[in-house]
């Protein structure tokens, strides 16, 4: 007797919340490092002084290639799904600007799981800069809220912010590599009470607690 067994069609993860999910091991190297690139261009552009002809030439260079490159557009929303250091996974939104992996102004920010929560290390260039070669004190807090918010999110289930609090102790600096800690401290329910810091040679220049409200995953 034969059997003819079906394919059983894996069920979506309801943590991509029903939208298109791209695996980051299928982005193809060409796109990681055009975003490399841009990312690297925006920095230059920024701090450009280059001759005028120099400038329009390389408008025109930009603006072509911008135009080739808007073709087939990912729907708003697209997930990403990682494979982290410790083989679980986690989603996010693949043009999160903070660590989304097709993001050329994500600095970017690679978190990987310690007991508790998240632990990442990130230098930031001249596109995150506030005062002179200081960070922005309002990337600091989106680095935060990142941090905490990814935490919460694997340690959890994934939510939204509720509200995010940040001590600025010391000035954050560019060129500098950064640590970056989120952990879940405790949950209540949907209330998912979280903290993080970032540190620079080892002392802590912002810290922060967050409140994280859990969203309901679709069935
Ligand atoms: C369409 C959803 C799809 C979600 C998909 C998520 C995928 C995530 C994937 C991967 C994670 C990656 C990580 C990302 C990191 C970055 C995170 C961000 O940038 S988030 C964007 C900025 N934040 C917002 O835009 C929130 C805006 N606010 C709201 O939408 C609502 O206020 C919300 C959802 C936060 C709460 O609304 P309610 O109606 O669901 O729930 P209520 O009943 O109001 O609150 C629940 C409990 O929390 C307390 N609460 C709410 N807000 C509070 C606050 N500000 N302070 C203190 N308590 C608060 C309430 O008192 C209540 O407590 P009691 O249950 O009664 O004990």
């Amino acid at each position: 007797m034969t059997v003819h067994t079906q394919p059983v069609a894996e069920a979506p993860d309801p943590r991509s919340f029903g939208l298109p999910v791209v695996e980051d091991g299928s982005i193809p190297a060409e796109l990681r490092s055009l975003v490399s690139r841009v990312h690297d261009l925006i920095d230059v552009v920024a701090n450009t002084g280059a001759d005028r002809e120099t400038l329009a030439e390389a408008a025109a260079v930009v603006e072509d290639l911008t135009g080739r490159l808007d073709v087939d557009r990912r729907q708003i929303g697209t997930m990403v799904e990682r494979t982290m250091s410790d083989g679980t996974t986690e989603y996010g939104t693949i043009t999160n600007i903070v660590s989304g992996d097709t993001s050329p102004v994500a600095p970017p920010l690679f978190l990987e799981r310690v007991p508790g929560g998240l632990r990442g290390e990130v230098t930031l260039n001249t596109i995150y800069q506030g005062p002179p070669g200081l960070a922005h004190g309002g990337w600091v807090a989106a680095l935060l809220d990142q941090a905490v918010g990814s935490a919460s999110a694997v340690e959890t289930s994934p939510g939204l912010t509720a509200k995010l609090e940040v001590n600025y102790r010391r000035p954050t600096p560019l060129f500098t590599p950064l640590e970056v800690i989120g952990r879940v401290d405790r949950t209540e329910g949907r209330k998912v009470f979280v903290s993080g810091e970032i540190r620079a040679h080892g002392e802590v220049t912002a810290e922060a607690t967050a409140l994280m409200i859990r969203v309901q995953i679709p069935e």
